[in-house]
């Protein structure tokens, strides 16, 4: 998959921010409560169906999908789901530290695969280094929410500070990746101030908004989103309702499935944690490794 055409990323960009205004907006008007029951229902909804297509993804490639190639997909994608989670459950603590860098990576390729084309050798590094930096800032500006979840997941209590000092060493490391590729690879100077602005935007949001709701706004509007967008593209070449709608039907009922999953992880784990978050943070975990491996797949689709 090529980085996409100026023109769709141009009013990506832009609905992205003017999005991310508009939440920023109606939080003002928003009880603690309400944004809590908003986040969940925006994750649950946009943030899962963004993966449930993964099936349709693989098979792309594929020339003949016969119910068996199905079957065999699904099986691999559920064996994979619950080896995560029972390997997430016994070493819980290791297990969300990899689940974190995991995201980082995860999340930075999102937005880097579309905008700038990165030599192999570097492409890894810089997307886990500036995914990292979007959740040390995150952390750094909910930092007590952060830590009590953080506890309540893993029994771990973490000290203060830990977040600003990721932050800082993140955000750093970034500058220098960011003034090699400007050398070596893009040498326009307005795209990288765009780049430091939308960091700039992010980081208000977190400050603003709960950690809920912040991770919320972050998961759809600058992961989610483009994300579907991306896919769109890969499955049928063209963003288009009617093509959405295809989507939308044929994620159904992985969504459903993930759906069911995470009611079960919620009846076996309800007596271990307090906060409904912290089984939230498992179910993402554990559906999460699937999904990053094919979403890299697609990106790397027109290399092979
Ligand atoms: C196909 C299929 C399916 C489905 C799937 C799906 C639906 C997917 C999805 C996917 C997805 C949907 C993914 C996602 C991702 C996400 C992420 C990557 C996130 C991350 C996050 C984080 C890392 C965070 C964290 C935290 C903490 C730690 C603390 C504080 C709070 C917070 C929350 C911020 C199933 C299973 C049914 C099976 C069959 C096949």
């Amino acid at each position: 998959m090529k980085t996409l055409n100026k023109n769709i990323l141009h009013k990506l960009n832009s609905f992205t921010l003017v999005f991310s205004c508009f939440t920023l907006w109606i939080s003002g008007f928003l009880s603690t409560e309400a944004e809590g029951i908003l986040s969940y229902a925006l994750i649950l909804s946009i943030g899962v169906v963004h993966g449930a297509n993964d099936v349709s993804l693989l098979l792309k490639d594929k020339k003949e999908s016969s119910l068996k190639e199905i079957l065999k997909i699904i099986f691999i994608y559920v064996v994979v789901v619950l080896g995560t989670a029972a390997l997430f459950f016994n070493f819980i603590a290791m297990a969300t530290l990899l689940f974190i860098i995991l995201s980082g990576y995860h999340f930075g390729e999102q937005h880097w695969a579309i905008r700038l084309e990165i030599r192999k050798k570097f492409k890894y590094i810089y997307h886990t280094l500036y995914g990292i930096l979007i959740f040390s800032l995150l952390f750094h500006l909910n930092e007590t929410e952060s830590i009590a979840v953080i506890q309540d997941l893993t029994a771990v209590i973490l000290p203060d500070n830990l977040f600003f000092y990721t932050s800082i060493a993140s955000g750093g490391l970034v500058i220098l990746f960011c003034s090699y590729f400007y050398i070596y690879i893009h040498r326009k100077w307005q795209f990288w101030l765009q780049e430091l602005f939308f960091i700039a935007v992010i980081a208000l949001i977190f400050k603003t908004a709960s950690l809920i709701w912040a991770f919320a706004i972050y998961f759809i509007i600058w992961h989610s989103l483009p994300s579907l967008l991306t896919q769109l593209i890969h499955i049928y070449g063209k963003a288009e309702k009617d093509y959405l709608k295809a989507y939308v039907k044929s994620s159904l009922l992985y969504w459903i499935g993930a759906i069911v999953f995470l009611l079960m992880l919620f009846y076996f784990l309800q007596d271990y944690h307090k906060l409904f978050i912290s089984i939230l943070v498992a179910f993402l975990a554990a559906i999460t490794l699937p999904h990053a491996i094919v979403m890299t797949r697609m990106f790397t689709h027109k290399k092979r």
